[in-house]
């Protein structure tokens, strides 16, 4: 229970730094994920262009890596932006947008978890359990599958691929490996609004830039983004999802760290 007040401080730590957080991201969630960091109060840049992404890595206090629509030269991109980033000692976030999917996919996940040093790799249950390789339901995810499953999913992931693994979903499991914490914030209108997954991806990038410790970065950063999800459901989620996905952007500005401190419900296991 004392990462509820380490979490709380580190948000106020992402504030006063508003770390520049460099995405190569998908057409899908580029508009919400850059939206998403400002009202965070991180500064998001996407750059794309391999003539330029091993430059603005350097820059940036975070890197995250997005294959949501992949193609040959984002790939390339990504590589790039990753080698620089491990050079620099800039962290590298990953969201191995449906792994398991297509072999595409698959192929290109493992080769960057391979190639790049990775802080942090964030996914739903599917996706992390296709990244090692073992088999999942990609649909109904929650159906049959019991907490202390994805715990051990977890485990097993962040050993084979030597970094800490986030697993989002009704409660989200963060672990290197050994430790393990259980963020249990969250609200089911987050699975109605597309890219609430990459812009959580990016947003343990804006606490990454300013905590090294990744597990500490992950926790706080999720356990920060279920607050604010229970705060704009509260206000906007009898409307629905339109309405849900602006009050969200509202309440990641103005969620505090009081907010978190009050009502972040995090758990070791
Ligand atoms: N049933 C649920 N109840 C509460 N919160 C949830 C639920 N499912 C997911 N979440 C939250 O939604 C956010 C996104 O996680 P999710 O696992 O849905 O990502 P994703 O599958 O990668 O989504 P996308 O690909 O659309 O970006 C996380 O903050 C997670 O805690
Ligand atoms: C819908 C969709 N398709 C590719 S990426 C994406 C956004 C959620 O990751
Ligand atoms: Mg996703």
């Amino acid at each position: 229970m004392s990462h509820r007040y380490e979490g709380a401080e580190l948000l106020e730590r992402v504030r006063k730094a508003n770390p520049l957080v460099h995405n190569i991201t998908n057409v899908v969630v580029t508009n919400f994920t850059a939206n998403g960091l400002l009202a965070l109060g991180a500064s998001p840049v996407m750059a794309y262009a391999k003539e330029e992404v091993a430059e603005m890595a350097k820059l940036a206090g975070a890197l995250v890596l997005n294959i949501g629509t992949l193609n040959a030269a984002e790939v390339e991109a990504m590589l790039m932006a990753g080698r620089a980033a491990n050079e620099a000692g800039v962290p590298v976030i990953f969201d191995p947008v449906g792994v398991g999917a297509t072999g595409y996919r698959t192929e290109t996940a493992r080769c960057i978890a391979e190639q790049i040093k990775l802080a942090v790799v964030r996914g739903n249950a599917a996706e992390i359990a296709n990244m090692i390789g073992e088999r999942w339901m990609i649909k109904g995810v929650d159906a049959g599958q019991g907490n202390g499953d994805v715990v051990a999913l977890a485990k097993r992931a962040a050993v084979e691929l030597g970094t800490v693994v986030a697993i989002t979903g009704k409660e989200d499991v963060v672990t290197d490996g050994q430790a393990v914490y259980v963020v249990g914030n969250g609200h089911p209108l987050l699975t109605k609004v597309t890219g609430t997954g990459c812009l959580a991806t990016s947003v343990i990038g804006a606490f990454a830039a300013v905590e090294r410790d990744a597990v500490k970065a992950a926790v706080a950063a999720l356990t920060y983004y279920g607050v604010a999800a229970e705060r704009a459901a509260a206000e906007a989620g009898e409307r629905g999802p339109g309405s849900f996905q602006a009050a969200f952007l509202d309440a990641l500005a103005h969620t505090t760290a009081d907010d978190v401190k009050r009502t972040g419900r995090v758990e070791q296991r």
